[in-house]
């Protein structure tokens, strides 16, 4: 405990305390790192590493090697986080939306997409991931099919996040064409992230997407969304299915699943650094 709240006044930069009387206004509680680094441990290691805290509720024979191979330091988490915090000539804004290929912006920085079904969080996740940048405007509604474009966000000069339609439910009509064209073009995406309701696991929507992604041979991610919702049991079933189904029938997908709540945070700061990390601006050796 007096480790981490060492760590947590050594990793008090300006940028990090200017954000925080921010975080207080907003009330984004356990947004920003420095914020979690006051949690007791316990609770620490869950909001950081939720899928890590799964692992005492499992039978002793489940192997959950696949849990930590994006096993970044607390150091390195505070590192990522920095880039998503706006400070001086570091902007982070929205710069565009387009419905075809041809009107995405010329953007040649490192680029990430989120993708899942409509209504599954898409929206709230850049929101969360941004929260500590609150000039930058996502909406989010709980009306499914609210995103009908792909709309930018600019994280300075280091890379581009990208929220797409869903798909699904009142997915636009010209989805299709749309996100096909972007996936197979776009020559700076680095990495998609492919979200599943993590109260209800993979739908048959879901395995059209990861069949199109295996297709296409893009390396894409999983991340299981709104685990405040679930219970531990559900959340469990639905994340032993999902990396089982990663080992045995994928070939593009990263073999750990990063489970989120963009309402409490958890997952959040590790999501930060993995992207930071897959977008080359953030080396770490073990990964
Ligand atoms: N409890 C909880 N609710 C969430 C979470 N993430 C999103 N939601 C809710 O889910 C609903 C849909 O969220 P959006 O982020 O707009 O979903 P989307 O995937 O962008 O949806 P489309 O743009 O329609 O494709 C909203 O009511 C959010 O508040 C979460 O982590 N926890
Ligand atoms: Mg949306």
């Amino acid at each position: 405990m007096l480790r981490l709240q060492r760590m947590a006044r050594l990793l008090g930069t300006n940028c990090l305390r200017r954000r925080h009387s921010a975080t207080l206004r907003s009330s984004t509680k356990n947004a920003s790192f420095s914020e979690v680094l006051q949690l007791e441990d316990k609770k620490l290691m869950g909001i950081v590493f939720p899928l890590q805290g799964l692992e005492k509720y499992l039978a002793p024979d489940v192997n959950t090697s696949t849990f930590r191979i994006f096993n970044p330091s607390l150091h390195d988490i505070h590192r990522a986080e920095a880039l998503f915090i706006p400070c001086g000539k570091h902007v982070i804004d929205y710069f565009s939306s387009a419905i075809r290929m041809d009107h995405t912006p010329q953007l040649l920085q490192p680029e990430v997409c989120f993708l899942g079904r409509s209504n599954v969080g898409k929206s709230s996740l850049i929101k969360a991931l941004f929260s500590l940048a609150p000039d930058v405007e996502v909406k989010v509604s709980k009306t499914p099919g609210h995103t009908k474009k792909m709309n930018f966000f600019r994280v300075g000069k280091f890379f581009t996040l990208v929220d797409m339609p869903g798909y699904g439910y009142r997915a636009p009509q010209d989805f299709v064409e749309m996100v096909e064209a972007y996936l197979q073009e776009r020559s700076n995406l680095k990495r998609i992230f492919l979200l599943v309701d993590g109260l209800v696991g993979f739908q048959k929507a879901d395995h059209i997407a990861i069949d199109m992604l295996e297709e296409f041979g893009i390396p894409y991610v999983l991340v299981l969304t709104k685990i405040d919702k679930a219970s531990k049991g559900v959340l469990i079933k639905n994340v032993l299915e999902i990396q089982d189904f990663v080992k045995e029938q994928t070939q593009g997908c990263f073999p750990q699943l990063f489970p989120v709540s963009s309402i409490e945070y958890s997952g959040i700061h590790l999501l930060r650094c993995f992207i930071a990390h897959v977008t080359g601006n953030l080396p770490i050796m073990n990964s």
